[in-house]
This record gives C-alpha cells, structure tokens and sequence, in this order.
C-alpha cells in the first residue's frame, strides 16, 4: 500500500480520502532533518505554506511521486528540483480564493478604522473614542497589484464598497480589468494615486522586494499597504521606516519574509500596523475545500491517474485535462509504439496535430508523445512531469506541426520517429471518442486496435504470405489474435499488423524476415 505523509496541519476530510489508498501518516512541525530522514518511505507528501520542501527533501525523497500543496502558493517547494526528478507537484488554485481575498478586504477595513487596537484598549478597561478616529474607504482609491483570482475577488467587493479601483497586472488585458470595474494603470501612476494598495501577486524574482524604499516614496503619506500575498514582496525594514517616519499611513500584513516572524520592528509600530499569522486560508470553508482538492489528486496519481492541477505538467490546466484525457493515452501509446519501430535512438521526434487537435491547448499531447517514446529507456522514470527535460538531455529534437485541415477523423495524432536505424511513422485516432486505433503505419492505412504484444511487418503484396506467416509463428506456438494488412498498391508494398497473445519468442523475427517477400518486421510491446 502507499504511503503519504501529511506535514502540517490539513482538514480530515483529506486524510479521509487518501485514506482509501494509502497509509497516512501526518506528522507536523517535523525539523528539516527529520523530514529528511523519513521522506524516503513515502510515495506522496501533503504539505501547507508550513513545510520548506528544499532539493535536499527531494533527493531523499527516493519514492515521492508527488508534493500536493494544500493552498495556493508553491513558494516553499523547489518546483524545479522536484521537475527534474519527475515529481508532480499539485496545489489547489481555488479553493482559499474568498478566504484570502476575505482578508484582504478584512484587513483594509480593520486598518482604517483601528478595530484591533481599539478592540484592545476597550479590553484593557479604556474608553477612548479619539485615539481611534478612522478613514472611509467610501470614494478612496484602491491600488490592486495582481489582478488573478483573488485581486478579482477584492475587486468585485471593494467596488460594492464604493471604491475607486486602479490595477496593475502585466499579463491582464485591458478589457478584462474594465469587466473587473479596474482601470488598468502602470505601477507607478498606482503608487501615486492609491489611498489603499493591495497586492494579490505570486512571490518570483519580479515581485521580491517590489514595495521598497524607492516605490515607497512614491505613494500617498496617508496610502495604506495591505499584503495578504506573500513575504518578501514587501522589504520590511524599508516598510517599518516609512511607517515611523509618516512617509506612509499604515498597512496591515498577513505573510512575512520569514515566518513565524520572528524578532521585528514591525511588532512596535502601534495601530498603524496590523500584523495576522499568516491566516489567509485559516476558514473553515477554505481548509475543507483545498484539502479535499489536493487530496483528491495525490490519490489520482496513486492510482495511476493525471492530476487536474499539476503546476509543473506545461499547459495542462484542469479543463483542458478534462478536454485532453482521452488523447494523452493516444499520444503516450503512439510514442511507445513509434519508438519501439525506431529501434536504436531516437534523434527526432515530429508530432503532427490534426483535425480538432491544431490548437494551442495540445501542447500536453506533445509531452504525452515523449513519455510514450521514453519507455522503453526509462519505463515508470518518466511521466508528464520530467518528459520533455528528458528528452532534451538525450538531445531529442522535437517538432511539432498542426493541420487543421485534415479531416478523416475528428482530432488524429501523426508521430514520425527519425533515429539511427531509420525513420518510422504511425497515425492514430479515437474512434466513438474513447477507443484507441492505429490508422497508419509507415505510410500504410490500417485500422486496428493497438494491443499490449504486436508484430508488424513490411513486405510484398503477394498471394501466400500470410499463410506462411501464420505457419511460422504457429510452429512457434503463436496465437495469432487478429490480423490485418495495409497496403497502397495491389502487389506493392505492404504493412501487416498482427495482435498475438503473447510475446514473441526470441530468433523468430529473423526466421520471419527470411520468409520470401517479408523485408522487415518488427515486434512491440505496449
Ligand atoms: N495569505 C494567504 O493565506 C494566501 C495567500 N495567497 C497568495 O496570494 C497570491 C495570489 O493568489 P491568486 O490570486 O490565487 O493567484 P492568481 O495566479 O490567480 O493571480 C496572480 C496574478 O498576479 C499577476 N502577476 C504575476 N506577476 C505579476 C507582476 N510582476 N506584477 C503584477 N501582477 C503580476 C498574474 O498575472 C495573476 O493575474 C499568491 O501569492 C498566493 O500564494 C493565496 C491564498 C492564501
Ligand atoms: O494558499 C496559499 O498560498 C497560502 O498562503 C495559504 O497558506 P496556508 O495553507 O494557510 O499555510
């Protein structure tokens, strides 16, 4: 039975199902040394922003097949260490949305008007009611750095609110924004104008540091910064400096450059800072639905099943998996198959994309064609995940060519395989949407189903050769399954694809290919 180790702190409702798959330990606030010392019994590791998943953690992890991330952000594992070794990582895009922007929004509300400071000053006994005057948010402009998800959410609220709404996100298009009520400005035209700035942006080299001394000085001396996204985007020694030298109004923090935060010059800025542990995904709801998201795809892979949200398959999102699935398995199995008729290395490989699969969205049928082609090398080594760098190491060539034009079923896939013994093609297709079936071979149409042992051979369109075929194998004690011929020309050249039940024996394939009219043959197992 699997095992999956569950570190810090997730929603039963996910232990419960991967409970149904595997052994599930959960042991949480483990030291980085003893997460190391026992990764290598487990198959799978569920984690929160808790847990720092280095490339240490992942070498060790000698059986990981998979890091499920219990949240958004993937900050705290090493994606690429983890891509290499062909780990899926999986996170939940979703399901802590309204949680987080929740907060965010919380957090504008309780800054402006000092809620948690007044709220202790009436528990200490006080009653001060001037200490604690506040602002409006009503008319005030809202800067809102990072337009996803959860921007989009604080967007839709703070408009309800009355808000003035001013984004910044480079990879949003303008029309997008205005549908979010968000005029979409540069950054710097954002500092200048926002009475609140709230940045709902992912951690990468971009972003770390973007609040600074310099962006700092830009903005408003009563701009309130709320960052519910992550630490490290803001410099908090920068942040703490114009807070006490009244550069700007305030801001409230849920993430930290170090978490826990530990000794900080935040903690002593008075009611003009909030600071929360990093509570953005702290709902009940929230914690329900990511552990039940993850959950749900760590057993998938368990048992052998794709991901819905794998962060480190390219372009492979949820609804495309939806749309892709039955393909991925026509793409692995024609790789498989087209590699194995290739013999020898393979230097180039051409995916061609047709009919409804010439779009955009078919990158992952590329990938799947790689796994399928790297098999035979590599066998449960390669997945989805570490498919392309492994090809790219073995200095695989891959093009890959679409024709929407073609029309003979409704999405075909063509793989044609070049290596040191020669060029091979095969074409496939799904018939009834779901059932796979080889349509050509080296150029020769054929309608088979593929099967876990083949023979395909090349020879003479010519009266008696079957037969002959059929004898040998027979005096091998062969069950020939099914059988069927691809040819262009009567009496040309031509293409048998035979299913047997079992695998052929070794020595039969030159005793084929000695029979007269056979030039080639080749065997595959699938
Ligand atoms: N405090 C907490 O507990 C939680 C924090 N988060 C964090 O919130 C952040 C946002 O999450 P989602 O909205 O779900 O992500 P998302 O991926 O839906 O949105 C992020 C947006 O940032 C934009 N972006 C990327 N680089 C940018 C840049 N350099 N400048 C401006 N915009 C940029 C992207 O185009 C995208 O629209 C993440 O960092 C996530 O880790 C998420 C959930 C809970
Ligand atoms: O989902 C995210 O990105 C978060 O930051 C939530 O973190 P958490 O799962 O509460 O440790």
């Amino acid at each position: 039975m699997s095992k999956v180790l569950v570190s810090d702190p997730i929603d039963q409702a996910g232990i419960d199902i991967l409970s149904q798959v595997a052994t599930v330990d959960v042991k949480t606030g483990l030291k980085p040394a003893e997460l190391i010392e026992i990764i290598g019994e487990y198959d799978a590791l569920m984690i929160r922003s808790g847990t720092r998943v280095t490339q240490e953690i992942i070498e060790a992890g000698t059986q990981l097949k998979i890091i499920g991330r219990a949240g958004v952000g993937v900050d705290n594992v090493d994606v690429p260490a983890a891509t290499r070794k062909g780990i899926i990582v999986v996170n939940s895009p979703e399901g802590n949305t309204i949680a987080a922007a929740e907060h965010a929004l919380a957090m504008i509300l309780s800054l402006s008007r000092h809620i948690p400071d007044a709220n202790a000053s009436v528990k200490r006994g006080e009653w001060d009611r001037k200490t604690f005057v506040g602002a409006e948010v009503y008319k005030k402009n809202l800067g809102i750095v990072g337009l996803g998800k959860i921007g989009s959410h604080v967007a839709s609220v703070a408009k309800a609110m009355g808000m003035k709404l001013l984004a910044y996100d480079p990879f949003i298009s303008t029309e997008r924004a205005e549908q979010m009520g968000c005029q979409l400005v540069d950054l710097d035209l954002l500092f200048q104008q926002a009475d609140y700035i709230t940045l709902h942006i992912p951690k990468t080299p971009e972003t770390t540091n973007l609040i600074n001394a310099k962006t700092l000085a830009k903005m408003k001396p009563t701009a309130r910064i709320i960052n519910c996204a992550r630490g490290g985007i803001i410099d908090e020694s920068a942040l703490a400096a114009a807070i006490k030298e009244g550069k700007i109004g305030g801001a409230a923090l849920d993430v930290f450059d170090s978490e826990p935060l530990g000794e900080s010059e935040l903690r002593s800025l008075g009611k003009d800072i909030i600071l929360t542990p990093h509570l953005g995904a702290s709902t009940t709801e929230a914690q329900v639905n990511v552990a039940i998201d993850v959950a749900e795809q760590i057993r998938d892979v368990i048992l052998g099943l794709p991901a819905r949200s794998a962060v480190n398959i390219p372009g492979l999102g949820p609804d495309i998996l939806e749309e892709l699935k039955p393909y991925m398995q026509l793409a692995e199995t024609l790789g498989n198959l087209v590699g194995q008729l290739a013999g020898g290395r393979v230097e180039t490989l051409t995916v061609k994309l047709q009919g409804e699969l010439a779009t955009n969205k078919s990158q992952p049928l590329v990938v799947a064609a790689l796994k399928g082609l790297l098999y035979q090398a590599l066998r449960e080594r390669v997945n989805y995940v570490n498919a392309s760098i492994e090809a790219k190491e073995r200095g695989i060539r891959v093009i890959e060519t679409r024709d929407a034009s073609a029309r003979d079923y409704a999405g075909s896939l063509h793989l044609e395989a070049t290596g040191t013994l020669g060029t091979h093609s095969v074409t496939g297709a799904l018939l009834g949407d779901k059932e796979i079936h080889l349509t050509d071979v080296d150029g020769f149409p054929i309608n088979v189903p593929p099967s876990k042992y083949m023979l395909f051979t090349l020879h003479r369109d010519m009266p008696g050769i079957i037969g002959k075929l059929g004898s040998l194998l027979g005096s091998f004690n062969v069950n020939i399954a099914s059988m069927q011929v691809g040819r262009k020309i009567v009496r040309g050249d031509a293409v048998m694809a035979l299913s047997i039940d079992d695998p052929l024996p070794d020595g039969i394939l030159d005793e084929i290919t000695k029979v007269p009219g056979i030039r080639d043959a080749y065997t595959v197992t699938l």
